[in-house]
């Protein structure tokens, strides 16, 4: 078969920039298929908008606390203002993503949907294109559960929320998971009234410890949460009715669905070629290959963590593999995430209850408050804590909530990959004062009873008698 590219990629977010960027940085000929806005998700309705959502809110949150001596102002919200800020924010970094880069890269950059016709071809545009390897980083929608009613009113998902015309007087959130807390906050501190249903755990995947701190500081701050499935919806627009269970109807002005996502893949026409798929998505092995071993699923389509960083990794690993032909395999034993609610809560590898669950009791737990962090203590910030989760000497995971938790993962996914152990880190020199030097007090804390353990207090006596007997 006389091929038409060396590689073909559909999808131009995170994942199939990555991998076709990579493809082409490497001189194959790749062709980059995208059908609606070049970034994906990430950058246009995902974490750039959310986050700077997130940082008006904040800005307006700070501004109206009574701290530090300063009394505070009542901040003066513009809903038009905080939208400028969103949309200035996915401008700024659209020239990342767009059609112009990826071209200057070498990708042939098609905007249209795609379909995927044999095992190694896919139609486009009217056009029939061809490659060895075929990548699908289609990514994710918002998955709306079937709740009676759902379609009888308007809702919000991610994909229309950053367009809202003005501040919803109270937004009611369905999902208390990553999506849930940081929009329940953001919208909140902006000044609208935020109920969130959820059953169960708030933000299940992490530590509950932490969750815990989290979600204190929400409710503190007015947020509101009922324990309970969405069962029933009605109204209309301003005036929406969402039943629960036992709890008394909730009533808002908008309602935002976050409850979790489903993959993009349903109009590829991958069960006509044999591609496996199951509820979460394409099932791939470890080198993100799916059951046709020409063609890989990468990113948010496939079954698997859901976020822009592992989006990036797995484009990466398939690009080296296509173009150098060295197998890749996911390693997940230092995966990161962060949610960026105030306090951050941050995790890298193992929380402690997954710990528990492979290693029992092989495993200790060091913790350390920021409560005892000067800078925290000067800031008036000392809410959260860094734990770590050791086996012996090797550090399985760590979780850390507290201002800036995100940015302090760094060294603990260094440990956990064994780039670096918890003992250089106990003995770096850290700036004081800054917040990472919890990092090297709970790597010292780790070492403290073998540093000051039987055999060097030993040692130490012998050096002393020493040195009185020979000054
Ligand atoms: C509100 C929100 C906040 C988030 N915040 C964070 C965060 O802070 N940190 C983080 O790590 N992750 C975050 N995420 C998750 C992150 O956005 C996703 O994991 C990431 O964008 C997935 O990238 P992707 O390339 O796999 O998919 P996508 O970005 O969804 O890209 C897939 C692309 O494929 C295109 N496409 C689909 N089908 C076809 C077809 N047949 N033909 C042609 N093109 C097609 C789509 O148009 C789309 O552009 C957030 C998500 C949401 C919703
Ligand atoms: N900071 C970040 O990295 C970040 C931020 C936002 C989103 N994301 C990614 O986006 C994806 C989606 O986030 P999400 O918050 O939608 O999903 P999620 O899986 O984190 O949470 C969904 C929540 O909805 C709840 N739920 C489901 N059905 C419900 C119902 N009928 N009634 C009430 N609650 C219900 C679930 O119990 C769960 O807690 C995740 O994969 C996440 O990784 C990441």
């Amino acid at each position: 078969m006389k091929f038409t590219h060396d590689a073909i990629v559909i999808g131009g977010g995170a994942a199939g920039l990555t991998a076709a960027g990579g493809v082409a940085l490497f001189g194959l000929k790749v062709a980059l298929i995208e059908a609606a806005e070049m970034g994906g998700e990430c950058l246009n309705n995902g974490c750039v908008p959310s986050k700077a959502l997130l940082t008006a809110a904040r800005h307006a949150h700070g501004a109206g606390q009574e701290k530090y001596g300063i009394s505070p102002a009542r901040p003066a919200i513009s809903w038009p203002g905080v939208h400028r800020h969103i949309h200035d924010a996915i401008a700024q970094i659209a020239p990342h993503d767009s059609q112009e880069r990826f071209e200057e890269m070498g990708c042939e950059v098609i905007r249209d949907w795609a379909k995927i016709t044999g095992k190694h071809t896919v139609e486009v545009g009217g056009r029939v294109l061809s490659a060895p390897r075929i990548v699908i980083a289609t990514g994710s929608k918002p998955a709306i559960p079937p709740i009676d009613g759902v379609d009888s009113v308007p809702y919000l998902t991610n994909e229309n929320l950053f367009d809202l015309a003005e501040l919803p007087g109270h937004l009611v959130i369905i999902g208390g998971g990553v999506i849930g807390m940081e929009m329940a906050q953001a919208f909140r501190r902006l000044g609208s009234g935020v109920t969130v249903i959820n059953p169960g755990p708030l933000m299940g995947r992490d530590d509950p410890e932490a969750v815990e701190i989290v979600s204190a500081r929400l409710r503190s701050e007015g947020v509101q949460f009922i324990d309970g499935t969405a069962k029933r919806i009605s109204g209309q627009a301003g005036a929406i009715q969402v039943e629960v269970g036992n709890a008394p109807t909730v009533i808002g002005t908008h309602l935002l669905i976050a409850a979790g996502r489903k993959a993009n893949i349903e109009t590829l026409g991958l069960e006509a070629i044999g591609v496996e798929t199951g509820p979460n998505g394409i099932i791939v092995d470890a080198r993100r290959r799916s059951s046709v071993k020409s063609i890989y699923a990468i990113g948010d389509c496939r079954d698997g963590p859901r976020l822009t960083h592992v989006s990036g990794y797995e484009g990466s690993n398939v690009a080296l593999e296509i173009t150098l032909g060295i197998p890749a395999k996911v390693d997940w034993s230092a995966l990161p995430w962060c949610t960026y609610v105030e306090p951050e809560l941050a995790q890298v590898g193992l929380t402690e209850a997954d710990a528990r669950k492979q290693h029992g009791d092989a495993i200790t737990v060091v913790r350390e408050g920021f409560d005892h962090n000067e800078r925290a203590i000067a800031e008036g910030q000392t809410d959260g804590f860094l734990k770590i989760i050791l086996k012996g000497k090797k550090v399985l995971g760590a979780t850390i909530v507290g201002k800036h938790a995100g940015d302090l993962l760094l060294p603990w996914s260094q440990s956990i990959t064994g780039k670096s152990s918890t003992f250089a880190l106990g003995s770096a020199i850290i700036p004081y004062p800054t917040r990472s030097e919890i990092s090297k007090a709970a790597a010292f804390a780790a070492w403290e009873p073998t540093v000051f353990g039987a055999i060097p207090k030993k040692w130490a006596g012998l050096v002393a008698r020493l040195r009185r007997a020979f000054k």
